[in-house]
């Protein structure tokens, strides 16, 4: 059997049309996701929005379709206090004929070592499995929790209405008013990202290599002012199932970003008031959303199942461990055990300087024993060191470090991204 070789790229498009290589590596990751078949004009869109990302592909001499694909690319990633260069890596796919051969191995350790050459402290990604990624030292780093609210019984305590609500209908005005609003939103959520221009359209407009750039009409962008008229939050939202049945249509929520408390109550005042409505659902929110303790009875907003969104692969450990702040002064010694080679080794994690947090190579005997993946997890603070320990994933070598540790590691808001990717 021939060994395909792996090439990478970045995409090109001259005068609205995409060049072979990129327009071929396109179709079989569209594929190999069982996605839209797309035309020449779609394809060029495909390449401009894939602008500045790395394409990998696997291939098969002479066939000049790649057998697999990744695509990623460099965004910034929120942590605790500050915030990280990060390997952000999606779009893997392999051909139903070339799967469990090895392919995504390749292309993916490849892509961090490449990242990891280049400086990112870590890598991203969301999955379509949940199984897959361990194996490459990615730990479950957020979750999102859907909340349904029932609009009739959602009172919300304070009947006091400030600041203003405009609803902005063209995309470009849109994107203009929401996008500096996410940018300071993203920095007080760890493991948020920055998102590309491509991920606004599908936020805003709803269109995508995924379903043909076809355009949702159903989206709607609301913005919210504070009484000296500065935009603080904004929502995303459509109708997923209209009214016309029941007079009471269920609203989802795409995206909802707000920079002060008022702007939370009043875009869920405004989403919960509407005629029309039954029911608000919002699949991607994090799972401490204040939503019901606005409410004169907090069941009118009811939380469903956790789901994985982040999955976290530290690459540079004492890069990402000095990047974010600490609410603990202590110091630890942290041993991490790494089969990939990124992130093995022994660091003294030191948080008396809370400005500074000092992480240097160790010799001593470890306080924590972890693997690659339990750091990804416990890194921005969602998951406590003490509960990978009842799971026997962290080792603690003396007492109390897990709780020690736990408490240095404790986040300012519980970690959230916003973005599927
Ligand atoms: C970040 C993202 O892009 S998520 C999207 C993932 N892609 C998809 O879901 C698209 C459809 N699926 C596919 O294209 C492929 O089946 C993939 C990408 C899931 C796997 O690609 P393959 O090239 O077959 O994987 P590869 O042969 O490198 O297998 C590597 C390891 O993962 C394991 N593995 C592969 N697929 C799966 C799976 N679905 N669940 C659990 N383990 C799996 C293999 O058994 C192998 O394990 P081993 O190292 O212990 O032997």
């Amino acid at each position: 059997m021939v060994t395909p070789e792996v090439r990478t790229f970045g995409p090109r498009v001259t005068e609205g049309s995409a060049d072979a290589g990129t327009v071929a590596w396109t179709r079989a990751q569209m594929s190999a996701f069982l996605g839209a078949r797309l035309d020449p004009e779609h394809l060029a869109r495909a390449g401009a929005a894939f602008e500045g990302n790395r394409l990998r592909g696997a291939y098969v001499d002479p066939d000049p379709t790649p057998v697999a694909t990744l695509r990623s690319w460099d965004a910034e990633l929120t942590v605790p206090g500050g915030t990280v260069r990060a390997d952000v890596i999606t779009g893997i796919g392999v051909r139903s004929t070339h799967r469990r051969r090895g392919l995504t191995d390749r292309l993916l350790t490849e892509d961090l070592g490449a990242a990891a050459r280049a400086g990112a402290a870590a890598a991203v990604l969301t999955s379509t499995q949940g199984a897959l990624y361990e194996r490459w030292g990615f730990g479950l780093a957020t979750r999102t929790r859907p909340l349904t609210v029932d609009t009739a019984r959602a009172r919300f305590r304070d009947p006091v209405v400030r600041g203003s609500l405009e609803i902005v209908e063209r995309p470009d005005a849109a994107l203009a008013l929401a996008r500096p609003i996410h940018e300071r939103a993203r920095r007080r959520h760890p493991g948020a990202l920055e998102r590309l221009a491509s991920q606004w359209d599908s936020v805003v407009v709803g269109a995508g290599p995924w379903n043909g750039f076809e355009v949702d009409r159903q989206r709607h962008v609301v913005i919210w002012r504070d009484d000296d008229g500065r935009p603080a939050g904004y929502v995303v939202h459509r109708v997923e199932e209209s009214w016309y049945a029941t007079g009471a249509a269920t609203l989802g929520v795409v995206d909802l970003q707000a920079l002060t408390p008022s702007a939370y109550l009043e875009l869920w005042r405004h989403l919960c008031s509407q005629d029309l409505v039954g029911t608000v659902r919002w699949s991607g929110a994090s799972t401490d959303e204040p939503l019901s303790w606005l409410l004169t009875d907090p069941r009118a907003a009811v939380s469903g199942e956790d789901d994985a969104m982040l999955w976290l692969r530290v690459l540079d450990v004492p890069g990402l461990l000095a990047a974010r702040r600490y609410p603990a002064e202590d110091a630890l010694v942290v041993e991490v055990d790494d089969p990939l080679g990124h992130a093995r080794g022994r660091w003294r994690l030191d948080t008396h300087d809370r400005v500074a947090p000092a992480v240097t190579a160790a010799s001593g005997e470890p306080d924590v024993v972890l693997p690659a993946t339990s750091l990804g997890s416990v890194v921005l603070g969602g998951v406590d060191p003490r509960l990978l320990v009842r799971a026997g994933r962290l080792d603690e070598r003396s007492a109390g470090a897990a709780g020690r540790l736990a408490r240095m590691l404790a986040p300012p808001t519980v970690p959230w991204n916003g973005t599927r990717f």
